[in-house]
């Protein structure tokens, strides 16, 4: 007789008279019906493999064993990924990235680097020579690479960087050395113990004149022994320059000095959709949490409710819900301009490369700013089982604020965006943000809370607070004071500008994507309900900036806080649905809190059964400390 697979009953209620197909959603999020099989097929190619689990949860390892470890499944990955019925590249995409890669690999992917950034940087900057002689080998792992930019004192400003390649036309060398103990290469993934190659940046000196931060690929263990090569703390010998500005000891400057930053703009890219995918992780795990969760008296003398009823609970979980669709749509645009922009740079057409760079810095810092916000609220919401290590929090909220930090510290990112709206607006330039800057709404400055009219308010603070920030630079001027100073001392107002316009990208990607998007009548009710309840959560979230540029009063506040707290109660009942539809297997959640069955409390218990600590009653520690101390009678 077939088990009879339990479904928490609470769960089970959640799930009857969906009122939309679920399917739809989860085709809309892979890219199609097609994705969506192959992505299943994928994760049941590698899910099902014994040998990727781990014997023991990985929080109970040493340092030294979890390195192992995953090391161990990393490479049986790699040999899995040759034979995978996907198709390597997008088996590649899935394995590097926070759905199926942490599955398996929980404390993070010793191979990384090499895909994500090594090989990026090989095939956007090295020449047609150096690629044929390095792709092959690194896309065959006859070489582990990673990306070894940042050093002990400097990650964020490039050209402050120590390391130096200097070039000697005698032997038609480089020489690159690591002056001084700040200089040396800090923080990236793989350098410690598993790449014997490194894509170096380092400032070219040729001639007695530096050249500014150019890559560099330089071999770091031998690839037999995989011992570090002589010299390799302070001196690196034999490194080539990846890049086709050196010609015959000549250097010839770059079209544009910063096509060498190419690499973080695609990393950029990319961390917008990992950030988003760790989000809906967080979200989905909460949700179905706070629909098993009963707690405390709604209704005096009624059974305790489920903690979803709360209105509280709600406005924590639902923006975050919404968030997760417009970060995926949002993400989904800028990877479309990144291609576009990519294509016709390789034409020799760099013309989009400021658009790309101001995008890609303003949705990777919103994007990973929300989302680690929203990933810590997701964890409170789910109480004391949220605080433990097995609920999977603390590994996805690690995970979404690492990217606040690395690929551009966002402060660093938010100003870069200033720096080119205030570029774009005084020229009045051409450009992606045209469609935000000079299209500004004319006529009458009157509110109307409509979806579209909501939108117009976004692109009036979005304009207006880069006017206020541009008024601010020209008053420090007027005072005599330089532009650097100037600069500095508009900051706070240069990064909220930077950000309204991010979030008028994320706005008008939402609903351009509802208006565009082939979608049946229930589905299109559910995310036009989404939309309307996160860009009304944003504007109350931030509602100065729409003071401040529009005539938004306070009665239209108080209808917005009346129209969002409805779209609460209407979205509270396709929840659980809505989750269901984002077809995240339990292995890749990876939390008793978030199983699609709700057998919370037993998991848990199974959980807990499995630390070492539990293994024995008393544990050796009480003979050797605890013991002595109650008999000392202190
Ligand atoms: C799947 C798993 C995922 C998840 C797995 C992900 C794993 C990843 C692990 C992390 C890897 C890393 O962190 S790797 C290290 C990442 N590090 C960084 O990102 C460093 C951040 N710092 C920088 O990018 C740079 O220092 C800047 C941009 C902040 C400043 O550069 P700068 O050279 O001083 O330039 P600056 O004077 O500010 O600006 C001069 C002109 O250049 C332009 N400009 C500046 N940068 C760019 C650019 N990239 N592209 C185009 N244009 C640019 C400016 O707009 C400006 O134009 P105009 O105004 O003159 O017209
Ligand atoms: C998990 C992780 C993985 C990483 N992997 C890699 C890797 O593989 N390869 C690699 O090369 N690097 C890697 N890094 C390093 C990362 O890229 C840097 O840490 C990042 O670029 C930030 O630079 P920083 O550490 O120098 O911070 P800093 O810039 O020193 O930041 C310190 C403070 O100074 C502020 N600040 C700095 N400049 C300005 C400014 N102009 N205006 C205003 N405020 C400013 C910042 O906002 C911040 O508040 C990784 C980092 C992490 C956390």
């Amino acid at each position: 007789m077939s088990k009879e697979i339990y479904e928490n009953p609470d769960l089970k209620k959640e799930r009857q008279n969906c009122p939309f197909n679920k399917e739809e959603i989860t085709h809309l999020l892979d890219g199609g019906k097609e994705k969506t099989i192959e992505r299943k097929q994928l994760e049941n190619y590698i899910l099902s493999d014994e040998q990727l689990k781990d014997a023991v949860p990985m929080e109970y390892l040493s340092h030294a064993d979890k390195y192992a470890e995953e090391l161990r499944k990393a490479c049986l990955l790699m040999h899995k990924l040759a034979d995978s019925p996907a198709g390597q590249v997008p088996t590649l995409r899935a394995l590097m990235g926070a759905g199926l890669g942490s599955a398996v690999l929980k404390e993070g992917n010793p191979l990384a680097l090499h895909y994500v950034m090594f090989i990026p940087a090989l095939m956007g900057q090295g020449t047609i020579d150096q690629q044929a002689k390095w792709l092959e080998k690194a896309y065959n792992l006859n070489m582990i690479g990673t990306y070894a930019q940042t050093e002990l004192g400097h990650g964020t400003f490039l050209r402050g960087l120590e390391t130096r390649a200097t070039y000697d036309p005698k032997t038609q060398e480089f020489i690159l050395e690591s002056p001084s103990l700040t200089a040396y290469k800090w923080w990236p993934g793989s350098l410690g113990k598993t790449a014997n190659y490194a894509v170096v940046m380092a400032q070219l000196y040729t001639k007695g004149k530096c050249e500014g931060t150019h890559p560099f690929m330089v071999q770091l263990r031998d690839e037999e022994t995989h011992e570090p090569l002589p010299g390799i703390v302070n001196m690196w010998l034999n490194p080539v320059c990846i890049s086709s500005y050196i010609h015959y000891g000549t250097y010839v400057k770059p079209t544009n000095s910063k096509l060498s930053y190419a690499t973080m703009v695609f990393v950029r890219v990319v961390v917008c959709q990992d950030v988003t995918t760790n989000l809906r992780k967080a979200v989905t795990i909460a949700t179905r949490y706070s629909c098993v969760r009963r707690q405390s008296e709604l209704k005096p003398g009624d059974r305790e409710p489920q903690v979803m009823d709360y209105q509280a609970q709600q406005n924590k979980l639902l923006p975050p819900l919404a968030a997760t669709f417009a970060f995926q749509l949002a993400a989904d645009h800028l990877w479309n301009l990144y291609h576009t922009a990519n294509n016709n740079i390789e034409q020799g057409d760099l013309e989009l490369l400021p658009d790309l760079h101001g995008l890609s810095c303003a949705l990777k810092a919103l994007c990973s700013s929300e989302a680690a916000n929203f990933v810590e609220v997701c964890r409170q919401s789910c109480g004391g089982h949220g605080y433990m290590s097995c609920s999977n929090f603390p590994r996805i909220y690690g995970q979404v604020t690492a990217a606040e930090t690395y690929e551009g510290e966002n402060t660093v990112l938010w100003l870069q965006v200033a720096r080119y709206l205030v570029k774009t607006r005084k020229e009045q330039s051409g450009g992606l943000s045209v469609k935000y800057l000079i299209g500004e709404e004319k006529g009458p400055k009157t509110v109307d809370t409509t979806l579209e009219g909501i939108v117009k308010l976004y692109r009036r603070a979005a304009v207006g607070l880069v006017d206020v920030a541009i008024a601010e630079l020209d008053k420090s001027g007027r005072k005599g004071e330089a532009p650097h100073d100037a600069w500095n001392h508009a900051a706070v107002y240069l990064i909220k500008a930077a950000q309204a316009h991010a979030r008028l990208f994320v706005v008008e990607s939402f609903v351009d994507s509802l208006k565009e998007g082939k979608l049946s009548a229930p589905v299109r009710t559910v995310l036009s309900q989404l939309c309307e309840l996160f860009i009304i959560y944003w504007l109350l979230e931030r509602s100065g900036d729409f003071f401040l540029c529009s005539n938004l009063t306070k009665q239209d506040l108080l209808l917005l806080n009346s129209k969002y707290v409805e779209l609460l109660a209407a979205i509270r009942p396709q929840a659980v649905n809505l989750v269901d539809s984002f077809d995240l297997r339990d292995e890749v959640l990876n939390s008793p809190l978030g199983c699609w069955d709700g057998n919370v409390y037993q998991r848990l218990f199974d959980e807990a059964a499995k630390s070492p600590l539990n293994q024995s009653n008393v544990h050796e520690s009480f003979h050797k400390y605890l013991k002595p101390l109650l008999k000392s009678n202190l």
